[in-house]
């Protein structure tokens, strides 16, 4: 069967989060987690379901770069797209006149992401793939002097050996998870304290805190963190680019008591020099830093390995182009030794990075040390197959696909700006979406 690709269907789907303060760090103080939803219909009655995150605002321009590029996958069948991948890849990256938009970054690179995602959902549904036919996926344009794709192939095969034993020990066990819930910005003292014992309850061993709006309350904050959570669990501390070099070096150092793991994007996602001096400069403290979340590209993240200026690398299955993208990421982080540990939570990010986890697990790097991905305790149940945690780990998905699926009836009552949640007064329309 050919599953030609007949329609596509994007929409503007925000939930009002920020009513509550879910979500809330240093620069982002009042998101609505929202998505770009992007639906394949094809000929054989087969759907591929997509998406990319946001946080509110510009939803719609999202929306827009995604029918932008619709024409570019309309008509074509998914034996056509996979049979070359990464030309299909360039194809949608690349375009002649909407590269300039980008390239390979904001608006369009979402977009293209989504529309990816949805494309990497239908073949899921329908068949499997192996090491070479994995490697066609990738773009190595601009990364060869970092990883060629020989190398590529030459990882994924040495990891065949182990594979079974490790799929069964996730299939049982699942992959290790920390939660962000807990803490976000705008959380108080006393909510803070309260997830905290019941996360605790439901085993969970490892946290994150937001900081970097104040020094003061993130010192009160974390000391009441490694209180609740003891001496032996694991800390990490999210500052969402909010200092400069310099300061990010002196704030993390007034908050080495408390020893956290991490730093998480501590200063601009695009300074790399800045990152690597920070990295130096915390290696002593026992400290390192983790980003990604915003890290647009492969090339970035060459960058960001070439030049040792982080320790933990966060891919984000939306922000980079699909599964395609990330997969250079997984490989060059194998290669340069550095664990991944994936940005999850939003729309819908937890459902689609476990896959990718799992397959750096199982078929990349073969390890658990000092790794674990990101869960944020909001919004599955919009989808139609949600994430399953078991004590503090994601359990494989069961369902075919890429876990993007929504549940229709969601996507109606949260359709911005029509649906019930947005129109209805008590949901509280004059939001700050709006
Ligand atoms: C605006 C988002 O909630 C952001 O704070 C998420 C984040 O930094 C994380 O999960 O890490
Ligand atoms: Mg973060």
């Amino acid at each position: 069967m050919l599953h030609k690709i007949t329609s596509l269907t994007v929409r503007d789907v925000r939930f009002p989060t920020s009513l509550e303060q879910h979500g809330s760090d240093a620069m982002h103080t009042d998101p609505d987690y929202s998505v770009a939803y992007v639906v394949l219909d094809t000929d054989c009655g087969l759907k591929g379901f997509g998406l990319t995150f946001t946080v509110g605002k510009g939803t719609e321009i999202v929306v827009c770069a995604v029918e932008a590029v619709a024409g570019l996958v309309v008509g074509k069948s998914l034996q056509e797209i996979v049979s070359d991948f990464r030309g299909f890849y360039r194809l949608l990256t690349s375009d002649g006149q909407m590269r300039w938009l980008g390239p390979e970054k904001g608006v369009i690179h979402l977009a293209i992401a989504a529309v990816l995602n949805a494309v990497w959902d239908l073949w899921a549904r329908a068949e499997g793939k192996d090491p070479k036919q994995i490697v066609s996926c990738i773009d190595f344009r601009y990364i060869t002097d970092a990883l060629t794709e020989e190398e590529a192939v030459e990882i994924l095969v040495k990891a065949q050996e182990g594979k079974q034993r490790r799929e069964e020990h996730m299939l049982k066990e699942g992959y290790p998870a920390y939660t962000t819930s807990c803490a976000w910005l705008g959380y108080s003292d006393q909510l803070l304290k309260q997830l905290c014992t019941d996360a605790l309850k439901s085993g969970w061993t490892k946290f994150k805190v937001k900081v970097g709006a104040d020094l003061e309350d993130d010192k009160r904050r974390c000391r009441l963190m490694r209180q609740m959570i003891g001496p032996d669990n694991t800390l990490m501390i999210d500052a969402n680019q909010r200092w400069d070099v310099a300061e990010a070096i002196s704030w993390v150092s007034s908050l080495a008591e408390f020893k956290p793991l991490w730093v998480e994007e501590p200063t601009s996602p695009d300074d790399i020099l800045g990152h690597a001096a920070i990295s130096k400069a915390l290696a002593p403290l026992g400290i390192g830093v983790a980003t990604g979340e915003q890290c647009h590209n492969r090339v970035m993240f060459k960058q960001f390995l070439q030049a040792s200026a982080l320790q933990f690398v966060q891919i984000d299955s939306c922000r980079l182009g699909s599964v395609n993208e990330n997969l250079a990421v997984l490989l060059m982080a194998h290669k340069f030794q550095v664990p991944v540990c994936p940005h999850a939570g939003g729309v819908g990010l937890c459902e689609l990075v476990q896959h990718l986890i799992l397959f750096d697990y199982i078929c990349v790097s073969g390890s658990l040390g000092n790794r674990m991905c990101e869960y944020v305790d909001h919004l599955h149940e919009h989808f139609t197959s949600p994430v399953v945690i078991h004590d503090a780990h994601y359990m494989p998905p069961k369902d075919p696909g890429y876990s993007c699926e929504m549940l229709e009836s969601s996507v109606q009552s949260h359709q911005y700006p029509e649906g019930d949640v947005w129109t209805r007064p008590a949901a509280g329309t004059e939001k700050k979406s709006k």
